[in-house]
């Protein structure tokens, strides 16, 4: 998808995420010098983008993107309230904050909430997109900045937005810990540390991508591991013993879903 050069566009809060969003489009040909990075502490912007501590005396950019976090929110309306005219395209990437309480804050013509997750700075993300309607060619845009970070998907119910944060936003963060998980326990059965650190990732690696490809479901793809009576299937009667592993998983997803709700309330008062 081609990028449409529609004007300027402020970054509010260049953090891990924000900077990622950010390196990887300008490495897919955004041209930086669109870009203005407004942040408190005047850091993290690549080069070649402007950075500021406060917003420029600069007529209304065509888009701005919010990717402070919701805790911040109160100040990111703070820096914007000078602005004399309606933004074209607002997108959001804070957590939980909802399309109501953004319309109430900040005057857009175009809203849209977006959820990426950290692989984005490879340009293998998951993004997110919801908007409760808007001019087209704002929306095609956003679609073609996604495009840039990688897989991406609308979702048409916006209760819908906590479960896509918890599984894919925070998502990265639980594999990640699986990864670590896995190489704890190679470990535990003798291995050097580092060996199983290697192994685990590159296990993870290598099936995720077979299962990025495959046209059966993990599940069938699970079973052609575990040969009949084999050692995979006594390790996979352990995960699934009491649906252990979605168990845990599905109070993991919970617990996130309900602090994007916290953060979403707290953003509301
Ligand atoms: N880290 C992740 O994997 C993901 C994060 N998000 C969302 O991205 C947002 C940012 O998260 P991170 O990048 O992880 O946080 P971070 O702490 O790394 O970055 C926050 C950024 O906001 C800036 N900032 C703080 N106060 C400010 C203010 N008053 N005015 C202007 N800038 C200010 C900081 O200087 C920093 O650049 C959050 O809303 C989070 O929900 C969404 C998906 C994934
Ligand atoms: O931890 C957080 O709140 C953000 C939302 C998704 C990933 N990180």
């Amino acid at each position: 998808m081609i990028l449409a050069d529609t004007g300027p566009i402020w970054l509010i809060g260049c953090g891990n995420m924000g900077g990622a969003m950010l390196r990887r489009w300008i490495a897919a040909g955004l041209d930086p010098a669109r870009v203005t990075v407004i942040t408190r502490s005047g850091t993290g912007a690549p080069e070649g983008v402007r950075s500021l501590t406060a917003i420029p005396d600069e007529p209304v950019p065509d888009t701005v993107m919010l990717a402070l976090k919701p805790q911040q929110i109160d100040a990111a309306q703070a820096l914007l309230a000078p602005l004399g005219g309606r933004i074209r395209l607002l997108v959001s990437i804070l957590a939980g904050v909802d399309h109501a309480t953004l319309a109430e804050r900040f005057a857009a013509e175009t809203i849209v909430r977006a959820m990426p997750n950290l692989p984005v700075a490879i340009g293998k993300g998951v993004t997110t997109l919801y908007t409760a309607g808007g001019d087209a060619a704002a929306v095609m845009e956003v679609e073609a900045l996604a495009s840039l970070l990688g897989h991406y998907e609308w979702i048409a119910d916006e209760r819908h937005f906590d479960a896509v944060t918890a599984l894919a936003g925070c998502g990265p963060g639980f594999v990640f810990r699986f990864a670590d998980a896995l190489a704890t326990a190679g470990a535990a059965l003798g291995l050097p540390a580092d060996q199983a650190a290697r192994l685990a990732i590159a296990t993870l690696e290598g099936s995720a991508i077979m299962a990025a490809a495959a046209e059966e479901s993990p599940a069938v793809l699970a079973d052609r591991v575990a040969s009949p009576g084999g050692s995979t299937r006594a390790g996979l009667n352990v995960l699934d013993r009491d649906d252990a592993l979605v168990g845990l998983l599905t109070d993991t997803l919970a617990a996130s879903a309900a602090r994007n709700a916290e953060m979403a309330a707290a953003a509301r008062r």
